[in-house]
C-alpha cells in the first residue's frame, strides 16, 4: 500500500531528507563523503551516521549539527557482540528518526555493513556510493561481502569512485555509475600562486621537496619511502596526513623524512605550494587494486608534476600525456623525480597544458548534480509510507521486474 508522505521535509526526492551511513568520521581527512554530502545538505537535511565508538556506560548518541544543514551523528554503545551491536543502535536510529520527525528519506550508504541496524528502513530511494573496495582493506569485517551482496540487491543506484569498482561492480547492479573523483579546482589551484606561504612546520625544510598528502594506512608504501630517500639523501620527504591501522614506529625514520601530522583540507594548497614534486607513494598490494586516489587531481590542480606507483586507475587515467608519471621501483621513482625536476619552462607549460584541460571535465559540483539527477529519478513517482515500517518501499527496479 502505498501513502501520502508525513515526513516533515516532504515527499519530494529533491527535499527528503538524506540519511547516510558511512565508515568515515566527518572529521576525519576531507573525503568524497564531505565534498558531495555537504553539496547535498545545501537543499535537505543531512544525517550523517558513523561507526559507532564503543565505550562504557549507556547507549547514547552524541549528535552535532554542522554548517548548512549537516547533522554528525556518532552513536556511543557498551561493546557486546556484533549482532547485539547492531540492536542497540537499530534501537537508537529508530528513536533517533522519531526524534527528527524523519520521514520520506533517501538512504545513502557508503558502508554496507550498516544494513545490519538500517535494514529495515523504507527509503524512498536506496544509494550505495561505493568509494572502495573495503573488503580488501586490512580489518574488513568477515560478514562485508555478504552485507554488500544484499546492499545491491537492494539499493536502486550504485556509484562507483573509480573504473576499476565501476568494472567489479556493474555487472552485479542494473545501474551502476562512474563517478571518479572530482577535484575543486579553485582550492588546489591557489597553490600556484602562492609564494613565500610556507606553513611553519615547513619553512625549515630544505629544497628539493618531495610531497605526499593523504592517510598514512596499508596503502602507504614505507619501504619505496625509505629507498627513495636513502638514495637521494639530498632530497626531503615531507609526509603529511594521520597514521591510521599501522604501525607507527615501523614506518621509516631518516634525516630526510619528515612527517608533519594531518592537515585541514584548508590547508593543504599552503603545504603543495612549497613541493617540487608531488608523490602517490602506494603499495601494490590487495589494498591498493581497486583505489582511485583523490588526490592525485589535487595535487595536479595546484600544478605540482606527479609520481605514482604504477595504481591501475592512475595509470589509465593520468598516465597518458605523461600527466603523471608511472615508477614501479625505487630506482624508476628516482628517474622520474630526477626528470621532473629537471623539466624546463617549455615543458612545464605544455604539460600544465594538458593538465588543465583534463581538469576542466570534472569539478565536485558537477558530480553532485549528476547524481542528483540519477537520485531523483530514481525516486520519481515513489511516495513514503509511513505505515511501512520495517517494508521497503517497492522498488521500481522489482516493480518494473513485476516482483
Ligand atoms: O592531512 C590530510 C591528508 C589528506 N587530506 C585529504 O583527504 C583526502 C583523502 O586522502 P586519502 O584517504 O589518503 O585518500 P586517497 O586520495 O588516497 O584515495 C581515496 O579516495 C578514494 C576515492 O574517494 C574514490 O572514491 C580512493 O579510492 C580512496 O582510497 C585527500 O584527497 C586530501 O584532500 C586531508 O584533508 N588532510
Amino acid at each position: 500500500m502505498q501513502k501520502a508522505s508525513t515526513g516533515p521535509s516532504g515527499d519530494r526526492p529533491s527535499s527528503s531528507d538524506l540519511l547516510c551511513f558511512s565508515h568515515l568520521r566527518w572529521d576525519f581527512v576531507t573525503q568524497r563523503p564531505q565534498h558531495l554530502l555537504s553539496r547535498f545538505a545545501r537543499e535537505r537535511r543531512v544525517f550523517y551516521w558513523e561507526e559507532p565508538v564503543y565505550d562504557t556506560g549507556e547507549a547514547w548518541l552524541d549528535v552535532s549539527p554542522r554548517a548548512d544543514g549537516l547533522t554528525v551523528v556518532i552513536p556511543h554503545l557498551p561493546w557486546r557482540d556484533p549482532e547485539a551491536n547492531d540492536a542497540a543502535q537499530r534501537v537508537l536510529l529508530d528513536a533517533f528518526m522519531d526524534e527528527q520527525g524523519i520521514g520520506a528519506h533517501v538512504a545513502w550508504f557508503y558502508t554496507p555493513m550498516a544494513l545490519g541496524f538500517a535494514g529495515h528502513l523504507s527509503p524512498l530511494a536506496t544509494v550505495y556510493d561505493c568509494m572502495d573496495e573495503l573488503s580488501a582493506f586490512l580489518y574488513a569485517p568477515p560478514e562485508l561481502l555478504e552485507r554488500e551482496a544484499e546492499l545491491l540487491r537492494r539499493a536502486d543506484l550504485v556509484f562507483t569512485g573509480g573504473p576499476s569498482l565501476y568494472e567489479a561492480k556493474h555487472g552485479r547492479h542494473p545501474s551502476v555509475h562512474l563517478f571518479p573523483s572530482s577535484i575543486d579546482t579553485a582550492h588546489f589551484g591557489r597553490a600556484r600562486g602562492l609564494k613565500d606561504a610556507d606553513p611553519a612546520d615547513q619553512a625549515g625544510i630544505a629544497h628539493p621537496r618531495i610531497g605526499f598528502f593523504g592517510v598514512l594506512d596499508e596503502r602507504f608504501d614505507p619501504e619505496l619511502v625509505r629507498d627513495i630517500a636513502a638514495a637521494r639523501p639530498e632530497w626531503q620527504l615531507v609526509l603529511i596526513g594521520p597514521v591510521v591501522k599501522i604501525d607507527e614506529d615501523a614506518l621509516p625514520k631518516a634525516e630526510n623524512i619528515h612527517y608533519l601530522g594531518g592537515k585541514s583540507y584548508g590547508e593543504l594548497p599552503e603545504y603543495l605550494a612549497g613541493w617540487d614534486v608531488a608523490a602517490l607513494f602506494f603499495a601494490i598490494n590487495e589494498s591498493t587494486r581497486f583505489i582511485s586516489p583523490t588526490k592525485t587531481p589535487e595535487y595536479l590542480a595546484a600544478g605540482r608534476p606527479v609520481v605514482s606507483s604504477p595504481i591501475v586507475d592512475v595509470e589509465r587515467t593520468w598516465a597518458r600525456d605523461a600527466m603523471v608519471r608511472i615508477a614501479a621501483d625505487a630506482d624508476a621513482w628516482v628517474r622520474a623525480i630526477e626528470s621532473l625536476l629537471e623539466m624546463d619552462g617549455a615543458e612545464r607549460e605544455a604539460w600544465l597544458e594538458r593538465v588543465d584541460r583534463a581538469l576542466a571535465r570534472s569539478s565536485w559540483d558537477q558530480t553532485y548534480h549528476e547524481m542528483r539527477a540519477l537520485l531523483d529519478g530514481a525516486a520519481e513517482g515513489r511516495e513514503w509510507d509511513a505505515s511501512a515500517d520495517g517494508v521497503e518501499q517497492e522498488s521500481g527496479l522489482a516493480a518494473a521486474a513485476g516482483d
